[in-house]
């Protein structure tokens, strides 16, 4: 068995995990992701008990429940490489024996839902709706660091290329499946479903010119038109392909949530972005916890 070295998985010496501070105790079976640290306690505040609460850097965390289901809500901060480092240790925590350094025979699979925010890229999908993303796709690059074979919508990501005209230059964009049976759990009428986008970036990666020009200022309209069967790219936010990319290949189950913030096609901002994120929370918690 292998043993893996104090350089690649690192332990605090109060027995937490390098970055996220924390220890197996606190990961709970179903795991929510929010980005701001305020959030995760606008979502704790929805709890009928908390047992337990940390913070390191913008890992902020709470474990708490509703109705005798246990649950941890940790905040990412901002972007896909902080996805890489809060999945990767979570697994660790649940996967991997800290003392011995290694790899568990019986593996656990988390629920991972995002609550996050987000700028719809179609006229028809308004700011302070919600888009739950049934495919994540990744312009970030994260993916192509792993031995990914087998997940990738590759027919679809082929598409995505060829109608775009997609820089060659730029990392290959990615496309990756949610859980579907979380999804049904999630999804409802009341909700737009489509591919949610992933940037590396909030400016120039999402098309947004302040001072400085963009590679290709068509890019936005090009994601906006892509059409492949039913299936359209509903919105873009920073963290969606590496949570869905990660937690295949980790085997866990993943459904990004999030509240529609922008809209970049009418150039809108919702005028209560707090009221819209509540209004999520209080929907995913509800259809987790029934
Ligand atoms: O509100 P959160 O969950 O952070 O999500 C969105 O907001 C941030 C950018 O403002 C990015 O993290 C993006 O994905
Ligand atoms: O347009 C938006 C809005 C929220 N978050 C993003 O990353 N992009």
């Amino acid at each position: 068995m292998r043993t893996i070295g104090p350089s690649e998985l690192i332990i605090n010496p109060d027995g937490s995990i390098y970055h996220i501070n924390l220890k197996p105790e606190h990961i709970a079976p179903t795991i929510i992701f929010v980005g701001d640290q305020d959030r995760v306690e606008k979502v704790a505040r929805h709890f009928d008990h908390i047992e337990f609460s940390t913070q390191k850097r913008e890992f902020k965390t709470i474990v708490g429940s509703i109705k005798n289901k246990r649950f941890t809500v940790i905040s990412t901060g901002i972007g896909p490489d902080n996805i890489d480092i809060v999945l990767n240790e979570i697994d660790a925590l649940v996967n991997i024996d800290l003392k011995s350094r290694e790899i568990k025979n019986q593996l656990t699979s988390l629920e991972i839902v995002r609550i996050g925010t987000s700028g719809s890229l179609q006229h028809d999908i308004p700011v302070d709706s919600i888009v739950l993303g049934k495919y994540g796709m990744g312009f970030d690059g994260v993916l192509h660091f792993y031995q990914n074979q087998g997940i990738f919508e590759t027919k679809l990501e082929n598409a995505f290329i060829d109608h775009s005209g997609y820089p060659k230059e730029r990392s290959r964009p990615y496309i990756v499946k949610n859980n579907p049976i979380l999804e049904e759990k999630l999804l409802s009428e009341q909700i737009f479903a489509g591919i949610t986008a992933t940037a590396g970036g909030f400016y120039g990666p999402q098309g947004r010119v302040l001072r400085l020009s963009v590679q290709d200022n068509l890019m936005n309209k090009k994601i906006e038109n892509f059409k492949h069967g039913q299936l359209r790219i509903t919105n873009m936010e920073m963290e969606t392909s590496v949570i869905y990319g990660l937690s295949r290949l980790l085997g866990h189950r993943a459904v990004s949530m999030n509240a529609i913030i922008a809209n970049r096609a009418d150039l809108t901002f919702s005028k209560d972005p707090y009221a819209a994120v509540e209004n999520l929370i209080r929907y995913t918690l509800d259809k987790l916890s029934s």
